[in-house]
């Protein structure tokens, strides 16, 4: 390794900065010439004051942290650090292979680590799928990156060395298609013992891209650690972005410890063939112990027959401008789009964001601040959740109360909400989907279907089976595609339908949805993104010059998801933390969900079709439930005025009968049977007609079986909310311990030494 290489000098006079051509978690890469020698490089400028709160972990990993002559810097005064430093800093100039970025040499520079290294001059791949390909490349090209950087993980893995730290916004490409890995920023030393080998019981990396074994604090993790993010590299170069990105940490935290594991799909993603599904799936086992070395994966067939990067990857770059260029109209845009978000929290909300979406590596958890979040946004996530893993149809389910699981449960509703989408077949929209998109809904309402749902799946294999009749299912469906504004306020996700649309089909679908809105005029980016701003599923918010780099999900507290959930929270009743009722005019009756409801044939729709949308939208000509004769006129009105309301409350009667049918049906057995014995809910006998008095006891019947209703929903969402915070309990804990038997391994060391 190394050897006979030509040094660098040491004086930041020497080199002359250019354009700034990336940015990362805490520093910022510049070309620069170096002007003894009239080289390009780049100078990576790590501002230490920004990093000093991840400094631990640049200290403890940090390759980069090369010559550190005068380094005055506070975070570094303690005597064990700095020899880390440089035992990094001399393992750094070891290093030597054309698949990884070594730093030529690294000096401060006031508050600033210069780090000099070859300049890349396409930037990381990250970047440009960003600007040129937002849906993945091609798989030539995707085969040839892997493996040049599967050849730098060998390297590495040889020497000892796990790069924690695997993903695209990590590869970079030169001129000429060279593929080279980077950011040692968090990588560790197998063979180091104490410290550093406590290193590797800690959370480290980016969370999309971390391993379950990274996350799941105790177990240990080795190379194999690496192997799982090359398999989400690979995911993230055919998609253009990783798995799960759009989530909230530790909404992915959770769902890369619980979920199966994310992959490509064999019907799906046609475009690739079935050796490249099969290396995916291979990376991404579970079982760290059950996924291949490099080694062998470098004699996977699907690395057989890759073309030299020259020819496949660098015609990828053949018609784009310069890096910097590039790097300045997103910022530009960024930028823009900063200036025209008028609110008082917009800039706090877009850092924040930015840092999200950046993919930040070495985040040190702050597990309150992510609970915190993790309550907050859940309800928006389940949903998520449930479209993701639908998407690959490895839909597991999580329910915790496996009592729950009765085959009867929620069938009636499965059957009219999963039916949501003309486009969308039944495993692609989750009923809760369909709920959401009626706007006023109990939240509770929501996480509960979702719940069915994923057991419904589960218990009844064929999800087809579950379909109504076509005509049910437009309606249904129409119901369900109410846009109403209010509601896009009160509840967040998207709800668009293009949106909708968007899912319909493929990854590419929501890839457009993802992308789409960095190809738009900043005006309408904006609109678009205050219009998402409460959803995680959104397209890039990168407000800021972090877009250059990352688009993944850095654990991170972020006072963003904080600021759009209080402006949510504005307009909800919060019950317990968790759901959330709309406060305005909530009317449980009339707030209940139409698109439970089954289609009544004599039923005159309340929907028409859009022609511009090809879409359903309801009338606005409807008379409100709510509004009485009296608000509308305050005397009594004449016959011919009042018929019609009345009819229509005939009408809405009736559907409100079916509901509460189809409510009760949801409701467990055990519980109807208890509430019926206790008197609390009269005998229920369904009648076709509606007469005066029927419709008293009725509505007796709805106001109970309501109550009922909101008072097991408040059950589930304390009990997942409890289950949620043991989790997380459990997690803080176990770092805890880990942290404690780390110092008693140094304390004994002390004191043996
Ligand atoms: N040698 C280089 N030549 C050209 N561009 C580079 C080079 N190094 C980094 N960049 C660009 O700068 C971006 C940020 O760099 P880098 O990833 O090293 O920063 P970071 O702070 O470690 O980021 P993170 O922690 O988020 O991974 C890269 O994504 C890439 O686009």
């Amino acid at each position: 390794m190394g050897g006979g290489q030509k040094s660098y000098s040491l004086h930041p006079h020497d080199y002359k900065l250019l354009e700034e051509v990336g940015y990362g978690a805490s520093a910022v890469v510049y070309r620069a010439i170096y002007l003894p020698s009239n080289e390009v490089v780049a100078v990576k400028c790590l501002d230490l004051d920004r990093c000093s709160s991840n400094l631990p972990a640049w200290l403890y990993h940090g390759f980069y942290l090369g010559d550190l002559e005068g380094m005055q810097h506070g975070c570094l005064d303690q005597e064990s650090i700095q020899d880390d430093i440089r035992r990094e800093a001399q393992t750094m100039r070891l290093i030597d292979h054309p698949n990884v970025i070594r730093a030529y040499c690294s000096f401060v520079v006031d508050q600033n680590l210069w780090v000099v290294m070859p300049f890349m001059a396409e930037g990381s791949c990250l970047h440009l799928m960003k600007v040129a390909y937002p849906e993945g490349f091609e798989e030539s090209a995707i085969g040839s990156i892997l493996k040049e950087t599967l050849k730098a993980l060998e390297y590495l893995h040889g020497h000892g060395h796990i790069h924690r730290d695997v993903k695209a916004g990590n590869i970079l490409l030169d001129g000429d298609g060279l593929v080279k890995l980077a950011d040692f920023g968090v990588s560790a030393c197998m063979f180091d013992r104490g410290d550093r080998q406590r290193s590797r019981n800690t959370f480290v990396g980016t969370p999309c891209w971390m391993a379950p074994e990274v996350l799941q604090p105790g177990s240990g993790y080795d190379f194999k650690a690496d192997i799982w993010s090359f398999g989400i590299t690979a995911l993230e170069l055919a998609h253009g972005h990783a798995p799960f990105s759009k989530y909230p940490p530790m909404k992915v935290l959770l769902m890369t410890l619980q979920n199966a594991p994310p992959g490509l799909d064999y019907d799906r993603d046609k475009r690739f063939s079935k050796s490249f599904k099969e290396m995916v799936a291979m990376c991404l086992v579970k079982d760290q112990t059950k996924r291949p070395t490099v080694e062998k994966l470098l004699k996977h067939s699907f690395f057989k027959h890759t073309k030299p990067p020259e020819l496949s990857v660098k015609k990828l770059f053949a018609d784009l401008p310069p890096l910097w260029n590039r790097v300045k109209d997103l910022q530009r845009k960024d930028a823009a789009q900063l200036a025209l978000k008028r609110m008082p929290s917009a800039e706090q909300e877009a850092i924040s964001q930015s840092e999200y979406q950046r993919g930040v590596s070495a985040w040190n958890f702050n597990i309150e601040d992510l609970k915190a979040q993790a309550s907050l946004v859940q309800d928006d996530d389940e949903i998520q959740e449930i479209r993701e893993e639908d998407e690959r149809m490895k839909l597991v389910a999580n329910h915790q109360d496996a009592s729950n699981s009765k085959s009867t449960l929620g069938k009636s509703i499965l059957t009219n909400e999963i039916v949501c989408s003309e486009q969308v077949s039944a495993e692609e929209v989750p009923p809760a989907e369909c709920l959401r998109k009626k706007g006023k809904l109990l939240e509770t309402d929501l996480v509960e279907s979702v719940n069915q749902w994923k057991i419904g799946q589960e218990n009844n294999g064929s999800k087809t089976e579950l379909l109504p009749s076509t005509s049910e299912k437009e309606v249904v469906q129409a119901k369900c595609r109410m846009p109403a504004g209010k509601s896009r306020q009160t509840l967040s996700g998207p709800l668009m339908p293009g949106i909708i649309l968007g899912h319909s089909t493929s990854e590419r679908g929501r890839n457009l949805e993802r992308y789409d809105t960095d190809n738009q005029p900043p005006a309408e980016k904006i609109h678009n993104d205050i219009r998402r701003a409460p959803s995680f599923s959104g397209p890039l918010m990168l407000p800021n010059r972090a877009s250059a780099n990352s688009l993944s999900a850095p654990i991170k507290s972020s006072g963003g998801f904080r600021d759009s959930l209080e402006d949510k929270k504005a307009n909800l009743v919060q019950i317990k933390g968790r759901f959330s009722v709309t406060s305005e005019n909530v009317d449980l009756v009339k707030d209940i969900p139409l698109c439970t409801v089954p289609r009544r044939s004599s039923q005159v729709s309340p929907l028409r079709k859009s022609a511009s949308m090809g879409d359903w939208v309801f009338e606005s000509k409807q008379t409100p439930i709510s509004q009485t004769p009296k608000e509308s006129g305050n005397s009594i009105a004449p016959a011919s005025v009042l018929m019609p309301y009345l009819q229509n409350l005939l009408k809405q009667t009736s559907i409100q009968q079916d509901l509460i049918v189809n409510l009760l049906n949801c409701l467990q057995p055990a519980d109807v049977i208890d509430a019926s014995q206790n008197g609390r809910l009269p005998p229920l006998s369904r009648s076709s007609e509606n007469n005066g008095t029927v419709e008293s006891m009725v509505s007796e019947r709805e106001r109970l079986l309501l109550i009922k209703i909101s008072e097991l929903q408040a059950r589930m969402i304390n009990l997942t909310d409890e289950l949620n915070a043991e989790k997380l309990k459990h997690i803080q804990m176990q770092h805890q311990l880990n942290a404690a038997a780390g110092q008693e391994d140094v304390d004994r060391r002390e004191g043996d030494a």
